[in-house]
């Protein structure tokens, strides 16, 4: 990054979340992510220096250890002229989704991530005029909690996601219930990660991007805007997957289109190289809790059908969601047996304040913190150590059920075999902070209670209804 030549004009608004802004170059292929804060809570520039490092830090240490060096890229922090960032946040705030505003962007420490361009990453067989083609997808909780620490017993039969569906329609955040349920995308089952994709395409809320060289063409810019338009996605997409058929439209078309793409994102979520060490937690985390999860529209057709539950996960070993998910293991206990040892760690802290860095609670993310994330035993010796371990591997845990996969398709001409090369990688990797836990605790507790009572309470009235009218209950599953 040459500092004393930034020039705002170059930088175009890319997309934002909850925590941070980010911002592409218009000619190269990479993006400059900046921290949001809320009015007044405004931080240091030494604090907002020592955050982004530690993000890198993390992605670098740990995540990219689990992960893979293929799929993680943990970037640069990079210190900018306060002026150019002070132009571009007045350049680029019309663009910004409203829902997003109550955020401001981070202008006075000067200091911001640089990363490569996930959306149009090249690789050397990537050639630069080839157009490319990004979906994102932010999947969420894999599995079902195993931990019998959990009281809750309908969060042994139904995913956090399916739950917390009903709780956000509820609370006005999303218009409808989506049917996507993570453990479908997660099975290794075709059909099942089929539905799964399709169900994102038609809700896609923010759990679904797609971007055309860099743009977004698809996908929930702001809440309340939601751009859901089928033939119009398949309008842009026809070009990459039926080049040669230049006139045919419509809805059939449309249909192949979207089938196409579902098919060709479910080859490259099950392809996947071997490194990284997620291999080193197998033992402790191989597959357990239920394969399916209750709510799913899916599994409940099957049901419906009088069909068996689809076998387990066949994700292969190497590929990012298998990894992924290795990862959201590290929760062992579930928030509930987890929250009891964050209060040891913070009675241990409110008597010993300055024992805090010692146990490196916001750092340094280093070699050494992610050889103690190793430990799996989940015996209980009554030591803070003990739980103290417990706490960090449910904030990484957090983490990788929080985080985007990114993958990038460039149709590919020479290669009779593939017609596209592709890149798959991961973003938003920043730790989760210590201090989230008491809220994961209560927000845990208000989406099981809401959709016990309320959702549960009606699907039985429903299901009663519909058996004593002896109605057939079959949802026709569309081959995709
Ligand atoms: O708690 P969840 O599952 O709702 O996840 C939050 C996300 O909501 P989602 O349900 O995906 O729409 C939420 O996403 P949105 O802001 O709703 O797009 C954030 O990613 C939030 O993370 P952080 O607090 O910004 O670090 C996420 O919070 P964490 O739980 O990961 O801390
Ligand atoms: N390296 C990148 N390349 C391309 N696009 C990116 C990159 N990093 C982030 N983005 C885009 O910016 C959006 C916001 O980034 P990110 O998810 O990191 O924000 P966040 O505020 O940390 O998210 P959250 O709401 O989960 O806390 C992403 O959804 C993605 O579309």
């Amino acid at each position: 990054m040459e500092e004393g030549k930034m020039d705002e004009n170059e930088w175009g608004y890319h997309g934002e979340g909850n925590k941070s802004l980010v911002v592409a170059h218009a000619q190269r292929c990479v993006v400059l992510r900046f921290l949001k804060f809320p009015p007044n809570r405004k931080k240091t520039s030494e604090e907002i220096f020592q955050h982004l490092q530690n993000i890198v830090d993390f992605g670098k240490n740990v995540m990219k250890e689990f992960l893979g060096e293929n799929y993680v890229h943990y970037g640069e922090v990079v210190q900018l002229p306060l002026e150019f960032v002070k132009q571009l946040c007045l350049k680029i705030q019309s663009e910004r989704p409203e829902s997003r505003c109550d955020k401001d962007l981070d202008t006075l420490s000067g200091y911001a991530m640089c990363l490569p361009n996930l959306t149009r990453l090249q690789t050397y067989r990537f050639a630069e005029h080839r157009p490319i083609l990004c979906v994102e997808i932010k999947p969420k909780c894999g599995f079902i909690p195993f931990s019998s620490d959990v009281t809750h017993e309908m969060k042994h039969k139904v995913c956090r996601y399916c739950m917390h569906q009903h709780l956000k329609v509820a609370t006005g955040k999303w218009k409808q219930i989506s049917k996507y349920c993570p453990l479908d995308l997660y099975s290794g089952n075709k059909q099942r990660m089929h539905f799964a994709l399709k169900s994102l395409l038609q809700e896609a809320q923010n759990n679904l991007k797609i971007f055309k060289n860099g743009e977004l063409i698809y996908g929930c810019k702001d809440a309340r805007s939601p751009v859901a338009d089928w033939s119009e996605l398949a309008h842009h997409l026809k070009p990459f997957f039926f080049p040669s058929n230049g006139l045919a439209s419509g809805p059939h078309c449309t249909r192949a289109v979207i089938r196409e793409l579902v098919h060709v994102i479910t080859r490259v979520l099950l392809s996947g190289s071997d490194k990284g060490r997620a291999g080193t937690l197998s033992p402790g985390l191989g597959p357990q809790g239920p394969r399916v999860c209750e709510a799913s529209p899916f599994s409940r057709s099957l049901r419906c059908q009088g069909k068996n539950t689809p076998e387990r996960s066949g994700l292969p070993k190497g590929c990012l969601l298998y990894k992924t998910l290795q990862v959201q293991m590290l929760d062992l206990l579930d928030i509930e047996g987890l929250y009891p040892l964050y209060n040891r760690v913070e009675r241990y802290l409110e008597e010993f304040p300055e024992e805090r860095k010692t146990l490196q609670i916001d750092g340094p993310y280093d070699e050494a913190f992610y050889q103690k994330l190793l430990d799996l035993s989940t015996e209980d010796d009554g030591t803070v150590a003990f739980a103290l371990t417990k706490v960090q591997q449910y904030r990484v845990a957090m983490t990788a059920k929080d985080c985007s996969i990114m993958i990038a398709l460039s149709p590919c001409l020479q290669d009779a075999r593939s017609r596209f090369a592709f890149s798959v990688s991961v973003l938003d990797l920043d730790l989760k902070p210590y201090e989230s836990i008491p809220h994961q605790y209560k927000l845990d507790g208000k989406i099981v209670n809401y959709y016990s009572k309320t959702v549960r309470a009606k699907d039985n009235a429903v299901m009663s209804t519909r058996f004593k009218e002896s109605e057939d209950c079959t949802l026709v599953l569309h081959k995709v």
